[in-house]
């Protein structure tokens, strides 16, 4: 049976790191904080971003919610972008994916001030994590690194396969995975022979939002299996992309659906508000 990697014990330790930190910035006068702004009603992001809250108190860092109407325009909200870019209480600024129908994330985003993209969504952050010069990394695949090397699963010279292209996880993933050595192999809606690429994998990830997607016969014996997927089931249950209990017979260890990669994306968020406080204020990290 595989080890179940457990994201939520994880994820408290990369918080406690962060609450530890924002109470030393507080001796010094400074607060981290973070504005979330969610447009429209989707259920599912009213969710992430209560969890994102929660989070906050529980580290200590200040923070704003701005739940706007489906009716936002795209002038509003750029407008609210650029007072959060200039406030100073504001270290942090989220805009919650997906936007309603008729609104542009890539120009919200663009408008983001890099300094305050906790996200690391922004062109100007995703081109610096190109390069392996990253102030912020992105939350989600920073979150599977962490719990790759919570597992001690070592990633240099591992054969690594993401499923999923998103500039928002599968890019990122991929590029992570690369900076930390490994041979990294990117599958889409067009790879062929999907199935065998991913048997090859001693690191699978997937990120590709279908429920039941990869199967036990899809994953090599011992290797680590990174779910990274939020769907629901056909009876409104929160499920990933992995068949879990097929796969759990297979691989070396396993991260659940809940309890995995979900909340280690908001415990990224937080350490990444943190930095960008600091960086601020001019204080270097660490
Ligand atoms: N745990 C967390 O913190 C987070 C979880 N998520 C979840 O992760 C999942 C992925 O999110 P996101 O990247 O935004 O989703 P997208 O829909 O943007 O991307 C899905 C990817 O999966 C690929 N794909 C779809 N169908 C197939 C197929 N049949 N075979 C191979 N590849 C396929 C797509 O390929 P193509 O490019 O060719 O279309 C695409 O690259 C979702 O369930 C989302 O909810 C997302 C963010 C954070
Ligand atoms: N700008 C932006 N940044 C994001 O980081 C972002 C986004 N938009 N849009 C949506 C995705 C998704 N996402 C999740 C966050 C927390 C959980 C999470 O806490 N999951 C819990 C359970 C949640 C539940 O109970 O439904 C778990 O897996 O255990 C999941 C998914 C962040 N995203």
């Amino acid at each position: 049976m595989a080890l179940r990697i457990d994201g939520k014990a994880v994820a408290a330790k990369v918080k406690a790191r962060a609450a530890e930190e924002t109470a030393a910035l507080k001796e010094r006068g400074i607060v981290p904080g973070l504005a979330v702004v969610i447009v429209g009603s989707d259920p599912a992001s009213r969710v992430y971003v209560n969890n994102k809250k929660k989070a906050c108190q529980e580290t200590g860092i200040y923070s704003e919610e701005y739940a706007l109407p489906e009716e936002t325009t795209q002038e509003e909200l750029l407008a609210l972008v650029d007072r959060l870019n200039k406030k100073p209480k504001i270290s942090g600024i989220l805009v919650q994916s997906p936007l309603p129908k008729g609104l542009e994330e890539s120009a919200l985003v663009e408008a983001i001030d890099p300094q305050k993209d906790v996200d690391a969504f922004h062109p100007y952050n995703v081109g610096k994590l190109m390069q392996g010069r990253q102030i912020f990394l992105p939350c989600t695949p920073a979150g599977v690194i962490e719990l790759l090397h919570s597992a001690g699963v070592e990633i240099a010279g591992k054969d690594c396969v993401v499923i999923g292209r998103s500039d928002i996880v599968g890019k990122p993933m991929a590029m992570l995975l690369m900076q930390n050595n490994g041979t990294v192999t990117v599958c889409h809606s067009r790879t062929r022979e999907l199935s065998d690429i991913c048997r090859r994998a001693d690191i699978l990830v997937s990120a590709v939002g279908k429920a039941g997607f990869v199967t036990g016969d899809m994953i090599k014996p011992g290797a680590a299996v990174i779910d990274v997927g939020m769907n629901r089931d056909e009876n409104g249950k929160l499920c990933g992309d992995v068949v879990f209990a097929e796969a759990e017979k297979i691989a070396g260890c396993i991260t659940p659906v809940p309890g995995g990669v979900g909340p280690m994306t908001i415990a990224m968020l937080m350490q990444n508000t943190v930095t960008a406080a600091k960086l601020q204020n001019g204080i270097g990290r660490n």
